[in-house]
């Protein structure tokens, strides 16, 4: 399905170029294997639970452990003595120009080395997973590797969790939209919301089209700032594709959390910057790269995804029949809808990924409302729908105890950010929003709350601390419970 390129395109019709390469994706079967339109399939889970530090099969996190006190594997560079992740095998082709000490990185997610930016989220939770687990095997000292690995790993997935639900969406929906499909989060205490019934797997339009509206926000540089937030040097994203070199230099990784936190991020609207539409994946010394806006819109009409006002009307929304009626209605400036008619023949026919981006904005919330309406309805089902879900109360082995999950009710992005950026001094209080002396201060890292991992340690009736694995009797007679539960469930909503 190559994309054709308009004649009079401003950047690519003067380079010559007549079409952009697209590769359509894999044909998944429907589901009960019956034929019917084409589908598509994950190969991610879909659930919050950090499978994208730790990697989606048993082999890939296998590979990305050390066996040693339940730590993930690191690259220690000489010039910065807080670990790195570890370099990626000879053989992947995925890294552009590569040296003997400077290669592309190894993580859970396959797409580690597409841009800079990734790497070092990636490089933070491998670090935040390594801090857990350090401080386990010091509140207890019996716990192997397996023990301190696998807790780390489900504290880190609640702490993912609880920061997506309590810092990031409300900002990104606004609290209506977070209180309407019951998204908050309580201060304290479980829940039994937990609902066998709902499909919690991602919906293809949240993920090809809603949830690329991050894709809005991306800047063109990377700043580099120092512990008072004072930028010195800058990274292009461009010439960070597939060539995430600039995290080997003394300090980058700090310098780029420090330039990250203390930089407004692009307006969420229909414009993007041109590293993404005119120079993505763009190769060193070529004039002209991919543009991810065109590849999203195509990739909408690849998996079949309805219109913009079809998802309108499923959201609840007012539906216009034409471009007339539509101008008279305050969904998105009249700019646009010139720009709209000018490119397609019929309403119906508007792209959701185009039209959502450019909706005027909810009060209170940075997306318009068919956007809020379909990650909300996402970020619902990955709620409800996770069994688990880091404040059930279901009895499962793995379920948190309340004490455990008031701890992780305590987690902010800003702690994690200070527990593993050594040149970090302050920081402001939402990580995810930029620093206001009245409403959002900057901080002391000594003054951010710290988050209780006492919680995890597991006393003897001497008070040592000793490893909590249930005996072989305990375990089954659990089981036994769990399944219970589970028929009941199923019986009470048959
Ligand atoms: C420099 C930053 C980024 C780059 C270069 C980038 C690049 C890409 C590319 C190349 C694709 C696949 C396009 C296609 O062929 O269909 C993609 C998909 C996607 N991106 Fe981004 N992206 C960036 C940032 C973001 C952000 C900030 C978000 C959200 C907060 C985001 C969300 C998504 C989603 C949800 C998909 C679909 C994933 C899937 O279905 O497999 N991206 N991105």
């Amino acid at each position: 399905m190559p994309i054709v390129i308009p004649k009079d395109d401003d950047f690519l019709a003067p380079l010559k170029q007549k079409c952009m390469e697209f590769v359509r994706s894999h044909p998944g079967s429907r589901t009960g294997c019956g034929q019917g339109i084409r589908e598509q399939f994950n190969t991610n889970t879909a659930f919050i639970d950090g499978s994208a530090i730790y990697g989606q099969t048993k082999a890939k996190a296998d590979s990305l452990r050390t066996f040693q006190d339940g730590n993930l594997d690191v690259f220690a560079p000489t010039s910065d003595p807080h670990y790195a992740l570890p370099p990626q095998n000879a053989k992947a082709s995925d890294c552009i120009a590569p040296t003997a000490t400077k290669k592309c990185f190894k993580a859970g997610d396959s797409r580690v080395n597409v841009h800079l930016g990734i790497a070092e989220v990636q490089t933070l939770w491998l670090r935040q997973h390594n801090f857990v687990a350090n401080i386990l095997r010091d509140l207890n000292p019996r716990w192997n590797d397996e023990k301190l690995y696998q807790e780390a790993r489900h504290i880190v997935a609640a702490q993912l969790q609880h920061i997506a639900y309590n810092e990031f969406l409300p900002i990104l929906l606004g609290e209506d939209i977070m209180d309407k499909w019951n998204l908050q989060i309580m201060e304290e205490g479980s829940t039994d919301d937990y609902d066998i019934t709902l499909n919690p797997s991602i919906l293809n339009e949240f993920s090809t089209a809603a949830y690329r509206v991050g894709h809005t926000m991306v800047p063109n540089l990377f700043p580099r700032a120092d512990k008072d937030f004072g930028v010195r040097k800058k990274e292009q994203l461009r010439s960070t594709y597939f060539r995430p070199f600039a995290l080997y230099d003394k300090d980058a990784f700090d310098e780029i959390i420090l330039g990250m936190v203390s930089s407004p991020t692009q307006e969420i609207d229909n414009n993007f910057v041109d590293d993404l539409t005119n120079h993505l994946f763009e190769l060193p010394g070529d004039a002209f790269g991919l543009d991810l806006t065109a590849l999203n819109v195509q990739r909408g009409r690849d998996h079949g995804l309805q219109g913009w006002m079809k998802w309108r009307k499923l959201c609840g929304l007012s539906t216009a029949s034409n471009f007339d009626e539509l101008r008279g209605m305050d969904i998105v400036s009249t700019e646009i809808v010139d720009r709209m008619a000018d490119n397609y023949d019929d309403i119906e026919d508007v792209d959701v990924y185009a039209a959502g981006a450019a909706e005027n904005h909810m009060s209170g919330a940075r997306v318009g409302p068919t956007f809020g309406c379909i990650i909300a309805e996402q970020f619902r089902r990955l709620k409800f729908g996770d069994r688990f879900w880091y404040e059930n109360n279901l009895p499962l082995p793995s379920s948190l105890t309340e004490k455990q999950i008031d701890a992780i009710h305590g987690v902010t992005m800003s702690r994690i950010l200070c527990d593993n950026t050594p040149l970090m001094e302050s920081v402001q209080l939402n990580a995810f929003l930029l620093s206001d002396p009245e409403s959002n201060p900057v901080t002391s890292c000594s003054k951010i709350p710290p988050i209780n991992y006492r919680r995890w340690r597991i006393k003897s009736r001497k008070g040592r601390s000793v490893p909590n694995s249930e005996s072989i009797d305990e375990a089954l007679h659990h089981n036994a419970t769990v399944y219970q539960f589970f028929d009941s469930q199923h019986k009470r909503h048959r």
